[in-house]
């Protein structure tokens, strides 16, 4: 029997309106209605490559909220810290998609049910078992005191010695880059990998200097800097050495999701021990599958399929 890991991760649920046709959101005729949340993709990102996946949540107790709950289940996320919340409607995401697959998103998430997660609601118990946590800026953008719910996770992650991984995931739609960096800092002392996109950590550290990315990985033990440039591939910084990948070639619908795929895919490369380059390569090609697919997560990939896409195998389907 393969080793089988368990990931932890917590955070918002959306439900996500992907436009029936490219261009700005005003002529947008007809949405089809799908699941987002970038913690949420991470968690159903594991599940499809093989991982236990635990995703703690607050649900609205509605129509939307039900459905997202059903659908999570139905990717074989384990939820039973997600509870429904009354008074609290799920919150909603459209989004506007362009010619190149590049898009904008507009929030209507100002009474989240995740308002009503609380610090004491994190026990020790939730992370038995647990092999990585992952927290990204999203949660932390939601609502001030989610950095106190967040900082109780990592002090328990810390006392059972289990790897925590974190992706910043700047939403200046929901917090200013000032109240981000702040954020942040607090949180690096508890991060294993960070894995952050290119353009974000330009902005966390307002320099494009090289030195200053690594400075702050030395800074703040971070044993694995990720740093993720889409089409222009990813690299690592790791024991005083950058590892990096080329992207693969494919033509985006819908870019929307690929950050968070790519954290699954690189997650499951470092809980497996794949090579440097090879976990690379392993996550770049999780995130260009997703982008090949309308929706933040329908594209995430099974296993035998990234395999299979990053050796460039024929597979006849038919
Ligand atoms: O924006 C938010 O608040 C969401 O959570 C909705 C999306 O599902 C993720 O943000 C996708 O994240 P990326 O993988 O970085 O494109």
């Amino acid at each position: 029997m393969p080793p089988s890991f368990s990931v932890f991760t917590i955070g918002d649920a959306l439900i996500t309106f992907n436009p029936s046709q490219t261009g700005p959101m005003r002529y947008v005729p007809q949405f089809e209605r799908k699941v987002g949340g970038a913690e949420l993709n991470f968690a159903i990102g594991c599940s499809r490559l093989g991982l236990r996946s635990k995703w703690v949540s607050r649900l609205g107790k509605d129509e939307f909220g039900r459905y997202i709950y059903n659908f999570v289940r139905g990717e074989g996320v384990n939820t039973e810290d997600v509870h429904f919340v009354e008074g609290y409607p799920t919150s909603l995401n459209f989004k506007e998609i362009r010619e190149d697959g590049s898009g904008k998103t507009f929030y209507y998430r100002y009474q989240s049910p995740i308002l009503t997660l609380a610090p004491n609601d994190i026990t020790e118990e939730m992370l038995e078992g647990i092999n990585l946590v992952h927290i990204t800026g999203v949660f932390l953008a939601v609502d001030p005191k989610n950095l106190e719910i967040a900082k109780r996770v990592l002090e328990i992650a810390k006392q059972k010695h289990i790897t925590v991984s974190m992706d910043p995931n700047i939403r200046l739609k929901l917090w200013t880059i000032e109240e981000a960096r702040k954020a942040y800092f607090e949180l690096f002392p508890y991060v294993d990998i960070l894995l952050t996109g290119l353009d974000e950590i330009k902005l966390i550290l307002d320099s494009s200097s090289e030195e200053d990315f690594v400075n702050l990985a030395k800074r703040y033990n971070i044993d694995q800097l990720v740093i993720k440039d889409g089409a222009n591939g990813s690299r690592v910084y790791y024991r005083g050495i950058w590892f990096q990948k080329e992207a693969f070639a494919v033509k985006p619908v819908d870019t929307v999701g690929a950050g968070d795929g790519f954290d699954a895919g690189y997650i499951y490369g470092y809980l497996h021990d794949l090579h440097m380059e090879e976990r690379l390569a392993f996550a770049n090609g999780v995130g260009a599958l997703v982008t090949t697919v309308s929706g933040d997560n329908e594209g995430l990939p099974y296993l035998e399929e990234v395999w299979s896409f990053i050796r460039n195998e024929a597979v006849i389907e038919r």
